[in-house]
């Protein structure tokens, strides 16, 4: 028998058909449904892109006011998954503090699988994405408080996604250019054709089992520092530059020793992620309007992008989408190992936009092999082993 091919990383392999988002690598362009992604950034909200993702046209007014509301009034998550995160350790990562609680919510729901009638009604399953898009940051939120010995703060069903997220953060006021530059973060993550976090949610979900699972797994994939775990190193990495003068320096010992910087590179783009133009330009605006914290960490940033695209550019190696938005989130006061769990709370509605997909045409994944072992070898018991 022929062997089978083996794409390592299976770059270049369809393993889907799907309907959801688009990128064209070579230009540079992404779009959800149809519709650009500057378009979206710059005129709708995360609420609505969710909206979009899910059921793949824009809603009516009416439309929206209805899966708003449902998202406000599925926020609270139940006392017990509280009182599990009191046992998680204070000094664990959150995304494996948000790994562990979504799945929990799992033990919330009757049965471990998807029952035909439950597949077939994508106003149950809608109604499941709903709870879980609206519960995350609530988890994260209360995270951060509980992490610190506070009591989380409740939910406020006035505030929209993500001032309520901010609100319950800080326990402050949200403030509306936080809230909106948050807003645009949170669409700019929403959604990424198969990225190996999605490819997971189609593996899982193919499976039958519950959205629980299926999410916990996404969360779990997407915290490596190849994929969203990326935003936290960047800044960590610009931290530890320290000064626009040592970014040369810095830059060139990394490329002798043949590592990575972080935040650049991608599989599918080969110019410059879309979305990080625009975060590089909602931090100009931030800038220009002073509203940084003069951390200087933009300018070194500014300065590692000039730099790093001179050295990788000609090797179609550019800043992806978790270059900036580190930047952003730390200039915002946001902690460094949260901006991994924003990025999962923001790309929750494009995984269950795959996981329907994918459950309305399922065929479980399984894939082959090419076998580079050892054959027919004789078992020796282990008293006779030297
Ligand atoms: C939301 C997201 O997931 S966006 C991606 C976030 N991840 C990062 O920013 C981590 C840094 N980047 C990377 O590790 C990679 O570019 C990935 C994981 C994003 C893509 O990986 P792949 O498509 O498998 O590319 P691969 O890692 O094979 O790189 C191809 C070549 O480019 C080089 N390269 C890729 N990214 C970088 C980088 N960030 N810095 C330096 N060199 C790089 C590799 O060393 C390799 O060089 P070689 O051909 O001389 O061996
Ligand atoms: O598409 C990818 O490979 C990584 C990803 O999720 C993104 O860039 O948002």
């Amino acid at each position: 028998m022929a062997e089978p091919n083996f794409a390592p990383g299976l770059e270049g392999v369809a393993a889907t058909q799907s309907s959801i988002s688009n990128i064209d690598g070579a230009a540079g362009l992404l779009s959800y449904r149809g519709f650009a992604i500057a378009d979206l950034a710059a005129y709708s909200s995360f609420e609505e892109v969710a909206f979009l993702l899910l059921d793949g046209v824009l809603p009516s007014a009416a439309d929206l006011k209805r899966f708003d509301h449902g998202l406000r009034a599925h926020r609270q998550v139940k006392y017990n998954v509280r009182e599990i995160m009191k046992f998680m350790p204070v000094t664990g990562h959150p995304m494996d503090m948000l790994h562990c609680a979504v799945a929990s919510l799992g033990m919330f729901y009757p049965q471990q699988e998807l029952s035909d009638a439950e597949r077939g009604n994508t106003l149950h399953l809608d109604a499941m994405a709903m709870r879980i898009i609206a519960r995350m940051p609530t988890i994260v939120a209360m995270w951060e408080q509980m992490r610190f010995g506070n009591d989380p703060i409740s939910p406020r069903p006035d505030l929209s996604h993500a001032a309520n997220f901010l609100y319950m953060l800080s326990g402050r006021e949200p403030d509306p250019t936080y809230t909106k530059i948050l807003d645009s973060c949170l669409i700019l993550h929403a959604e990424h054709t198969i990225n190996a976090s999605t490819f997971s949610v189609l593996v899982t979900g193919s499976t039958l089992t519950n959205p629980y699972h299926v999410i916990g797994g996404a969360i779990g994939t997407l915290a490596g520092p190849l994929h969203g775990g990326a935003n936290q190193k960047v800044v960590e990495m610009l931290e530890e530059i320290s000064s626009v003068r040592q970014v040369g320096a810095y830059l060139d010992r990394k490329m002798a020793n043949k590592e990575k910087i972080w935040g650049f590179g991608h599989r599918i783009y080969k110019t410059r992620d879309p979305r990080a133009v625009i975060l590089k330009e909602m931090m100009e605006d931030m800038a220009s309007h002073g509203n940084l914290r003069h951390s200087g960490l933009f300018e070194i940033a500014i300065e590692v992008e000039r730099q790093a695209t001179e050295r990788l550019g000609p090797k179609g190696i550019h800043a992806n989408v978790d270059f900036y938005s580190g930047v952003l989130y730390h200039e915002m006061g946001i902690k460094a190992d949260l901006f991994t769990p924003i990025f999962a709370m923001a790309r929750s509605a494009g995984w269950l936009a795959h996981w329907r997909e994918q459950l309305a045409d399922n065929r479980i994944f399984r894939p082959t092999q090419v076998y580079t072992g050892e054959q027919n070898r004789r078992y020796v018991p282990v008293a006779q082993r030297i």
